[in-house]
């Protein structure tokens, strides 16, 4: 596995300009990660995510769920969700994902794309709530995805596969500047959880 990680650089950034992007590769065993996957699937508490999109309300086929320190409220695609307690696994990856990244969360929004045929579209996570240039690391178990930054004006485009077991963190300014998508693809036919580590701003 070390052989395997000593290919990424996790102080390289992978943006041109306007942002932080830092992928760690993978960081821990494929054992480790099949248990996580597992774990996952099976302890958290799932739920078809809803968003209201051209003032319909709708429900899409991945599924999602939200946890953090405290229930708070979050408001995502126009749909409030209230955060639920951390579970024992959610908290041992928050304190892997903030012993590799050096920075601190108290959420983590989760996707569970049953296939490739279920993505998500160009956004960036610039809610108000989350605190203003708060670092989101971004750990995936699974099926391998490809993840794509946007940048908001000129358009470029940096794209990488997030492998299971990895662990992605963006900062700075990347959430200003930069939109990001989980395209859909035939190619994959497995599922895969994403987990991204957040900080809500409680002075919001
Ligand atoms: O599934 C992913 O890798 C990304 C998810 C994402 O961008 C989000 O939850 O905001
Ligand atoms: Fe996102």
């Amino acid at each position: 596995m070390d052989l395997f990680n000593d290919l990424y650089d996790c102080t390289e950034n992978l943006l041109p300009k306007e942002g932080i992007v830092n992928y760690f590769g993978q960081i821990m065993t494929h054992e480790e990660a099949n248990q996580y996957y597992k774990l996952l699937l099976n302890e958290i508490d799932w739920k078809n995510d809803q968003a209201v999109i051209f003032g319909k309300l709708i429900e899409t086929k991945r599924k999602i769920a939200w946890y953090g320190d405290i229930p708070f409220a979050y408001t995502y695609s126009k749909v409030t969700k209230t955060a639920l307690p951390w579970t024992k696994t959610l908290m041992q990856l928050k304190q892997l994902a903030e012993l590799k990244t050096g920075e601190t969360y108290n959420s983590c929004l989760l996707n569970l794309y049953h296939d490739g045929s279920e993505g998500m579209a160009w956004h960036s996570d610039g809610e108000k709530q989350l605190k203003r240039h708060g670092a989101i690391a971004s750990l995936s178990f699974g099926a391998e995805r490809k993840f794509a930054f946007k940048h908001k004006q000129t358009k470029e485009v940096v794209a990488l596969n997030l492998a299971s077991g990895s662990l992605l963190v963006m900062k700075g300014t990347t959430q200003d500047n930069w939109l990001h998508r989980l395209p859909p693809t035939k190619k994959v036919g497995n599922p895969r959880v994403n987990l991204t580590f957040r900080t809500i701003d409680l002075d919001q």
